[in-house]
């Protein structure tokens, strides 16, 4: 998506590309970081932020998943848990095709960056709060896990989710242009091979309304690293890919990775004491 400040635009954007979807079902759609409200400087997202259960933008995401059968994963979108919060999390929320919110997980890592393109200087700590659990979520098809763009350089959560279950790890995403065309294949790969898990992540691409650039090309990986679907281009579109996790089983047993961490550990821990 090229997503706008304004979720009502937003929703019926990612109506149309809901339209286009292959008829299968169960399906999983993961939408981009901030899908509903990219771009919106800091004091509108938290004019727009709701608390959980309560507000258009929930309402909408839950209408969706209900109209067009599907698990959704709404992106981010701005929650609050109290009225008085001066902060917001960047809250990635996943609806079950009925309709209901069955899991929220809180953006860990803020992305407080330096990079080199016009926006220069990235300070999301100023109007977010880092979330502190890690999350998974069952499903008919695979356990997913949790995670959001920036979360992706940070290899210790997704072991932690893989520890807790997970099989299809979740990205919603809006990395960079210039962070993007370095890192995103690289790092997206990586956390799929590591931990043997799919990786379907979302993207915003294209230049925002703010100025921002995106590097877009969201991707569906397998837990060998191979890339299944991409979307190749800057308007808005879906990657998709059919996810078995059948096959994980056996790519987990010829590389017990999980166990061999296990067997490393006391040896890590023993290491950092010192
Ligand atoms: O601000 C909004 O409206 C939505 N949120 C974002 O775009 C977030 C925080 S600024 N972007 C990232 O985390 C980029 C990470 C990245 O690019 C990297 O790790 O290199």
């Amino acid at each position: 998506m090229t997503s706008s400040p304004h979720p009502q635009q937003n929703l019926q954007e990612i109506e149309q590309q809901l339209k286009t979807l292959p008829d299968f079902r169960p399906q999983l759609v993961v939408l981009p970081e901030a899908s509903l409200c990219f771009g919106a400087g800091d004091k509108r997202q938290r004019e727009l932020a709701e608390l959980p259960g309560d507000g258009p933008m929930q309402q909408g995401l839950a209408e969706l998943a209900k109209r067009y059968n599907i698990w959704l994963v709404g992106g981010t979108i701005p929650l609050i848990d109290s009225p008085e919060d001066k902060k917001f999390s960047a809250a990635s929320l996943v609806f079950n095709p009925q309709g209901a919110c069955v899991a929220r997980y809180n953006k860990m890592h803020l992305f407080d960056v330096d990079v080199a393109d016009n926006t220069k200087s990235y300070r999301e700590s100023n109007w977010t709060d880092a979330g502190d659990a890690v999350v998974t979520v069952p499903t008919e098809f695979g356990t997913l896990g949790l995670a959001v763009c920036y979360d992706v350089r940070f290899a210790e959560l997704f072991r932690a989710l893989r520890t807790a279950g997970a099989d299809i790890l979740v990205l919603p995403s809006a990395f960079t242009q210039v962070t993007g065309q370095a890192h995103w294949h690289v790092l997206t790969r990586a956390r799929a091979i590591e931990q043997q898990c799919f990786v379907v992540a979302s993207a915003q691409a294209g230049e925002h309304d703010n100025g921002r650039q995106t590097y877009g090309h969201a991707l569906v990986i397998d837990g060998w690293g191979r890339i299944l679907a991409e979307t190749e281009t800057m308007q808005p579109s879906i990657a998709t890919a059919l996810v078995d996790t059948a096959s994980l089983h056996k790519i987990r047993q010829d590389i017990p990775v999980a166990e061999h961490f296990n067997r490393s550990k006391k040896v890590l821990h023993a290491s950092t004491e010192r």
